[in-house]
């Protein structure tokens, strides 16, 4: 063939999928010829010459016409000064099993296009519309067990794992091992779990342990009348709009126990990430072991320092329970 196919090509929210053209060799050659790239294609004779990619876009349009590969270009679109312009970032190709009922997927991308979803969002429309349009029955691919990049993508597609196998790569010149995938075509083409939304509010609340010269930390009561009555805590509070957690401590500790302490004595710690009835709280817990004025309950509050080898015995908000783990373990 001397000219590509009719193909209308498919478009996902962010990319064209489309028939490769001749003009796409030169830029399929510079994406392809990269080791990082190559390693992972099992057709790819590295170095990759130009004249191959050339012979090979031809290749893919008799495939095309012949209805036994669709090997497209992922083309992405770039403001340009008039109107925009295509820019080719890798392919993606289905390729029908001898039964012609399945297909096997693969594709790659442009090393500077990774970490974005290219593959996934391409991989995934192209099988959508083979199912669609070609009424497979199912869909399989293979990763080199080495490409744990290659394996994410297909599971986001929606294949899972069934098994190894060794597989020949042009490319590392010879047998290497793989990870296949497969998927029916229901589970294909069911809708994607919907992510559970958080229906919660997300509390900030800024605490911290101050750690006296024995290696003791302070804990506060929750009085009478708050949520969580008489339970012990961190000392801290809710971090108020446009304040940073560290500026809500300083000013907590000033109000709560009368001293002053200053940001460069606050050292980040760890944090607590704790759903509660009514909210989600979000908690970063700070380690301090200096301040100036001397500590006392401003509103009331019980305090004790405690080893934390014995805040078992104090009854601690739920948030708090890994923090103290984690206290056991530093100090
Ligand atoms: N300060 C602190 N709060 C904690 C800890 N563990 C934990 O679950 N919390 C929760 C309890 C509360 O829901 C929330 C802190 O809110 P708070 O009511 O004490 O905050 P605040 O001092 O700004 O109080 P207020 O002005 O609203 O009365 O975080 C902890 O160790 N220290």
């Amino acid at each position: 063939m001397t000219s590509p196919p009719d193909f209308p090509p498919l478009r996902t929210e962010r990319l064209i999928l489309r028939v490769l053209r001749a003009e796409d060799a030169t830029a399929l050659h510079r994406l392809v010829n990269d080791w990082e790239v190559a390693k992972n294609l099992a057709r790819v004779r590295y170095p990759y010459e130009l004249a191959r990619a050339e012979e090979w876009v031809r290749s893919t349009w008799a495939q095309i016409a012949a209805g036994d590969a669709w090997h497209l270009a992922i083309v992405g679109e770039e403001d340009g000064s008039e109107g925009p312009v295509e820019r080719l970032v890798g392919c993606v190709a289905l390729t029908l099993d001898s039964d012609r009922k399945q297909a096997e997927l693969g594709y790659w991308v442009g090393r500077k296009f990774w970490g974005h979803g290219v593959a996934t969002e391409a991989a995934a429309a192209l099988c959508r519309w083979a199912l669609e349009t070609l009424g497979l029955t199912g869909i399989h691919a293979s990763a080199l067990k080495d490409n744990a990049r290659s394996a994410a993508v297909l599971q986001r597609v929606g294949l899972q794992p069934a098994g190894e196998a060794m597989q020949t790569f042009i490319s590392r010149g010879g047998p290497m091992p793989v990870r296949l995938f497969r998927a029916g075509r229901e589970a294909l083409l069911a809708p994607p779990p919907e992510t559970p939304r958080v229906e919660k509010p997300i509390l900030l609340v800024a605490a911290v342990a101050l750690v006296d010269a024995d290696g003791r930390v302070l804990l506060a009561r929750r009085p009478e009348g708050k949520p969580l009555a008489g339970l012990w805590e961190f000392p801290g509070g809710k971090v108020k709009p446009g304040e940073s957690p560290e500026a809500a401590l300083i000013r907590e500790l000033k109000e709560e126990l009368d001293i002053d302490v200053s940001e460069s004595c606050l050292a980040p710690f760890t944090f607590a990430s704790h759903g509660y009835e009514a909210f989600h709280l979000m908690m970063p817990l700070y380690l301090c072991r200096k301040w100036g004025g001397t500590i006392r309950p401003v509103e009331g509050q019980a305090l004790a320092w405690v080893r934390p080898q014995q805040m078992g015995g104090y009854a601690m908000p739920p948030a708090d329970k890994p923090l103290v783990a984690m206290l056991l373990d530093f100090l």
